[in-house]
């Protein structure tokens, strides 16, 4: 047996016993959900109540151990003094309770990303432990003694990392915990509180670290962001998608994860403004616009007004209802709730305009009386309705797309062109930007809110004895080892009004619930308002923001992370920046970097991990447009060499309008590269898990490819998102790019 066999051998042993661990864990899971299912539903409420959150628990509990089977351990420390670490996915205790595989998360672990040759933290010697299924078929071991002879590279785990970035892409990203790299682990690591910005070039790892991150602020501030939840907000639901596996296979199933245009429960916006439109709705003027838009309903009438009630004469007085206006907006409540307060100030200030014989005030019984006949009368509901309008978010900002005269009183700050680029007939679909302007109006307007505050004082009674339960069921001693949870935890499962409803689900339907925490991805394309809407949801500010100004294709996002954020959160942010890519081969970010600062886009310094041999391939085709042949050739030809069964995939990025036409070709030129039964295999995938599809360079934000297809990179320069859009289109492959263009390049691709 060689040394490496050995080695290879004892790694063996070590990962069986672990997988033995984890086997058992499981399998003593599903016994005791077993348990409790027997039960059935039998017993007092609170019984089968207390039931079903320990059934719900233990499910979890299992999903969390079945979604670390692939790499369960990936990793060794050898410290000073010949203590021996593994460093796992998750944390395990052998039946005698010893520690025998480290959670990734914990401090223990962290020397296993941070330390170097020249700050070894103890460490003699980091190994990185090569898995397939079960099977141990590899080691690589980097040793940080400062007297070894071996000279680290500023990578670690070089080995295993070049070996994933060269594997075929699935369509879904996977997670990193294996190869994080130190300065990405300083991200993932860095204190909850404030806002944290990561700024990096296409590929650095900017996604991957955010979603890392989430899972260790879950692990080190479990209690509390798990009753507080952490929200994760994405570009679209296609990104969402393709990034929906990382944190459950770090054992983590809590974050809810949406889109801007989803943020207000029970709002669907599917529409799509153009961008100038997008541009104009996402200023922060819009905030002063919707006070103004709700204050217009706030009026006081142009003449005192007489009404008859009952044989008596009264007169709704302009300078009553100005003070009873007065007196509500002093309420700081918000209008549809404050309405409340108007209308009885003005009730009474009419009920004092009737005394009795001596000119007295009314006795309180009769004053009441009084009040409740004018309340139910027609004329007086209408006056007051003038002067306090009841109305819903979405009638206010209708009103405000639908009649001008209403938005010109709300917006003396936009133009009559900008003006009239907003104009819509009551009843369109919503769009994305719409969102944030509806969200800020329901904060002004409040919920209709009677029902929801009696629920919510309800819940909270419910909420209380349903802790005081937790306690006594946790001192009881009934809960057991194999779930780890708190009273506070424990009781908002009991409270809960079904077993399944988390945090995560309650939190996803609710509108004003607050976050621990949000992560928001693609950051730079978000609008002021589109911040101000986030930025409510978590009022400790604490989030981290990923994305890269030299990629904002949305004319509302940011060029620039300062003139963004510090108007919302003055100094209560912080920037740093991620600097390698390990996505694309050196030479094509090279050149995608030239024509990026040709064109005078703000790019981060990047330097590429590794290059590939013949990552870059330019063809140029005579004629008018660039013919559609020779696109599909180019396609069928990446195809026959990058796609397989398991992983593989090909894209076209084109601008938007060729990428019908492009799409037929390449769909009808895969047969004769691939064979009749791969191309049906192919062709019978869903639009978004095509192993060979044709995209705009928009759908490609935040994905990835083996081989891109770029075509007529002038076109998409000179399409709705310029540069920028072309900037994402260049770095999307890891492999290959082939540039297919008549038009001359823009300036800047060739050296
Ligand atoms: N430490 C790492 N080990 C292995 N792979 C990594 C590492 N860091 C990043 N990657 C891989 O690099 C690729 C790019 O990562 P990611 O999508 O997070 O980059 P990004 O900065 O968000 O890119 P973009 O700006 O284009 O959205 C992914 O495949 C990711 O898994």
């Amino acid at each position: 047996m060689t040394g490496i066999g050995n080695e290879l051998n004892h790694e063996q042993a070590v990962v069986d016993v672990l997988y033995a661990r984890l086997d058992e864990l499981r399998e003593a899971t599903r016994g005791r959900l077993r348990d409790v299912r027997l039960q059935g539903a039998v017993g007092t409420h609170q019984n089968r109540s207390e039931r079903d959150a320990f059934a719900t628990l233990y499910e979890d509990r299992a999903a969390q151990l079945d979604a670390v089977e692939e790499r369960l351990a990936f990793g060794r420390l050898d410290l000073a003094g010949d203590e021996v670490r593994y460093v796992g996915r998750i944390g395990l205790n052998d039946a005698e309770h010893r520690g025998i595989l480290t959670d990734w998360r914990a401090p223990a672990a962290e020397a296993f990303y941070r330390a170097t040759a020249l700050h070894p933290a103890d460490v003699v010697r980091r190994r990185h432990l090569v898995t397939k299924g079960r099977s141990v078929t590899g080691i690589e071991d980097e040793v940080l003694d400062l007297d070894s002879e071996i000279e680290a590279s500023s990578l670690s785990g070089e080995g295993a990392l070049l070996a994933s970035m060269a594997a075929g892409r699935t369509g879904r990203m996977t997670d990193i915990v294996a190869t994080i790299q130190s300065e990405q682990d300083r991200i993932i690591r860095s204190e909850l509180t404030g806002t944290l910005v990561v700024q990096g070039g296409p590929g650095t790892g900017k996604t991957a670290v955010a979603l890392h991150r989430a899972a260790y602020l879950l692990y080190a501030h479990r209690r509390l962001l798990e009753r507080s939840g952490v929200l994760l907000v994405g570009p679209n639901r296609a990104f969402l998608r393709y990034i929906d596996q990382v944190l459950p296979s770090l054992g983590e199933t809590g974050v809810v994860a949406t889109t801007i245009a989803e943020l207000i429960p029970g709002v669907e916006a599917s529409g799509t403004d153009e961008p100038f439109v997008a541009h104009v709705k996402g200023r922060g003027l819009w905030r002063r616009v919707i006070r103004r838009a709700v204050r217009a309903r706030e009026r006081v009438p142009a003449a005192d007004l007489p009404v008859r009630v009952e044989g008596h004469d009264y007169e709704i007085r302009r300078r009553d209802v100005r003070d009873a206006i007065a007196r509500a907006r002093r309420s700081h409540k918000p209008h549809n709730e404050a309405r409340t307060t108007f209308v009885k100030d003005m009730l009474g200030r009419l009920a004092d305009q009737v005394t009795d014989v001596d000119g007295a005030r009314l006795a309180a019984e009769d004053r009441t009386g009084l009040i409740e006949e004018l309340r139910a009368h027609r004329e007086v509901r209408v006056a007051l309705n003038l002067a306090w309008f009841p109305i819903t978010p979405q009638k206010l900002l209708e009103d405000l797309y639908a009649k001008p005269h209403r938005l010109a009183e709300a917006a003396p700050e936009l133009n009559d062109a900008e003006r009239a680029l907003l104009r819509r007939a009551p009843g369109s679909v919503w769009t994305e930007s719409d969102v944030p302007l509806l969200d800020e109006a329901y904060e002004l307007l409040g919920e209709d809110d009677a029902l929801a505050r009696a629920e919510a004082a309800q819940a909270a009674a419910a909420e209380a004895e349903a802790l005081e339960h937790a306690r006594n069921v946790l001192a009881s001693g009934a809960a057991d080892t194999m779930i780890q949870v708190d009273a506070e935890t424990l009781a908002a499962r009991f409270a809960s009004t079904g077993p399944s409803l988390t945090t995560a689900e309650r939190a996803a339907a609710d509108r004003r619930w607050t976050f621990g925490h949000v992560v928001v991805d693609e950051a730079q394309e978000l609008s002021p308002m589109a911040w101000h809407a986030l930025v409510r949801r978590v009022p400790t500010r604490s989030m981290t923001v990923v994305g890269d100004v030299a990629q904002t294709s949305s004319p509302a996002g940011a060029r620039d992370w300062s003139a963004m954020l510090t108007p919302l959160l003055r100094e209560n942010w912080r920037l740093t920046e991620l600097t390698v890519s390990y996505r694309t081969p050196a030479t094509v970010a090279d050149t995608a970097q030239r024509v990026a600062r040709a064109g005078g886009l703000p790019v981060s310094d990047l330097v590429a991990a590794r290059d590939v041999d013949d990552a870059l391939a330019v063809v140029r085709v005579d004629g008018g447009e660039v013919s559609v042949a020779a696109v599909a050739h180019e396609a069928a030809t990446l195809a026959k060499e990058f796609v397989e069964p398991e992983a593989g995939r090909v894209a076209v990025i084109a601008p938007a309008h060729q990428v019908p036409v492009l799409a037929g070709a390449v769909d009808r030129a895969l047969p004769a590269a691939l064979g009749e039964a791969e191309a049906e295999r192919i062709g019978a995938q869903r639009p978004e898990d095509r192993q060979v599809t044709v995209l705009g360079p928009r759908e490609t934000k935040g994905l990835e490819f083996d081989a891109v297809v770029l075509v007529e990179p002038a076109g998409i320069a000179a399409g709705p998102g310029a540069l920028s859009d072309l900037y994402v289109s260049m770095t999307r492959p890891t492999q290959r790019l082939v540039v297919v263009h008549t038009e001359d390049l823009p300036e800047g691709f060739t050296a």
